[in-house]
């Protein structure tokens, strides 16, 4: 499905029930197959979630979790410490590109049994659940927080707990506290200090109720669109709380130096367009929170900002090389883009061409990122179902706001 975005220039004020966080339903599903009386709401709508769900019902030998990042590491760790299961878990093509060998060999220093289906490294992988036979384990802490994670959900279901290791410099942290935050609000105990992350064992019938938050990185679209909205426009959205376990709730700080305010009323909050004096710091760094770094190069090119993300390292092994892609897709658009391994320059640019037809290389958060220049000028996103893997009902909620797509 490719999708038109008329050049609309104005949006209308309205109010959107954004899906719960897939980060944290994805983390509770886990939690929840291994202690069955945890209550979930809010349960995200993602097809990332929906794939964790069917995988944990699955009794099949082969599981597809397609392009689910979270699915295929915490599910990784699930099976492995499953005595006698057998899972073959394998993805799309692209999840057969992502790394997986930090957290298999994590896995196999605690003893459990897993090899390679194809290309040393990477899934598919055949995994023989075992009980383990070590109760410490030490990993790479700079490519992916996901494999801590991973290792951390399923600790305190081993005889005893768990303690992880963490060599160099870690990264995606709000992921890692998100997960122990989780596991603190369902009755396990852990702590995360100087690198050491300890979970202790608990095998209590837990039977706690939470509730997820909405998703703080889907609500950066709208920020994007406030941003490159009029004074005084505003979208308000829920629902989200003050202390969030998600980083990506730093919008709240990086978008005020783009001009929105964000506003609590409860759990809802409205985002203000509320000043053209803006200005984003040199070098910021997003390592914290990686999956908003597509957002803001995005509106920074729509307000015809110069911007310098630093910290990108690990979007280069995500749904797609996101930082080729974003250099590729905003050069189309006329503007001008420098790019590392791990930082991202873009230049200041006075317009943005018509009708250019972006391309999405199978990542929701490219098809997503792209959609509020329509604000500047008309275009076209290419393959636009792809937002389905974290957003299902963001064209929809889009047309809310006036987007005019056709
Ligand atoms: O743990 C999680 O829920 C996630 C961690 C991050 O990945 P990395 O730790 O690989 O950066 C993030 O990009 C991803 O969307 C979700
Ligand atoms: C990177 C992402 O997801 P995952 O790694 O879970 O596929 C994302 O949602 O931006």
């Amino acid at each position: 499905m490719n999708l038109k975005l008329e050049n609309i220039s104005s949006i209308e004020n309205n109010t959107l029930q954004i899906t719960g966080s897939k980060s944290e339903t994805n983390r509770l599903l886990i939690l929840q197959a291994l202690y069955p009386n945890i209550e979930i709401e809010n349960v995200s709508n993602s097809d990332d979630s929906k794939l964790m769900q069917r995988a944990l019902r699955s009794n099949e030998v082969v599981i597809d979790i397609h392009h689910a990042g979270t699915a295929m590491r915490f599910l990784t760790a699930y099976f492995a410490v499953k005595k006698g299961r057998e899972t073959i878990l394998t993805g799309s093509k692209r999840m057969q590109e992502r790394p997986i060998k930090i957290l298999v060999n994590a896995l196999r220093q605690l003893g459990c049994a897993i090899s390679y289906e194809k290309k040393e490294g990477y899934p598919p992988i055949k995994i023989l659940g075992r009980q383990p036979i070590s109760n410490q384990v030490t990993l790479k802490a700079n490519v992916s927080s996901q494999y801590i994670s991973a290792l951390m959900l399923v600790a305190a279901s081993l005889p005893d707990g768990l303690v992880i290791i963490l060599n160099g410099k870690v990264t995606s942290v709000p992921y890692i506290n998100m997960t122990l935050s989780l596991l603190k609000d369902v009755g396990i105990a852990g702590t995360f200090e100087n690198n050491v992350i300890t979970i202790l064992s608990n095998n209590d019938d837990l039977s706690q109720k939470v509730r997820v938050e909405s998703d703080w990185s889907s609500a950066s679209y709208f920020y994007s669109i406030v941003a490159l909205a009029n004074i005084n426009d505003s979208v308000t959205i829920g629902s989200y709380k003050k202390e969030s376990y998600q980083g990506d709730s730093a919008l709240i700080e990086i978008y005020r130096d783009l001009g929105v305010e964000t506003s609590f009323d409860d759990n809802i909050i409205t985002l203000t367009k509320v000043s053209n004096e803006i200005r984003l710091p040199e070098g910021l760094d997003l390592s914290n929170s990686p999956d908003i770094a597509q957002t803001i190069a995005v509106t920074c090119f729509g307000l015809g900002l110069r911007c310098y993300l630093t910290g990108l390292h690990t979007l280069k092994i995500k749904e797609t090389d996101r930082l080729e892609a974003l250099k590729t897709e905003i050069e189309k658009l006329g503007g001008s883009v420098t790019i590392t391994q791990d930082t991202l320059r873009l230049e200041s640019s006075k317009s943005i061409k018509a009708d250019v037809s972006i391309a999405t290389y199978n990542d929701h958060r490219m098809a997503m990122a792209f959609a509020p220049l329509a604000l500047r000028n008309s275009l076209y996103i290419e393959n636009a179902d792809v937002v389905s893997k974290s957003y299902p009902d963001f064209w929809s909620d889009l047309k809310k706001l006036g987007f005019k797509i056709l």
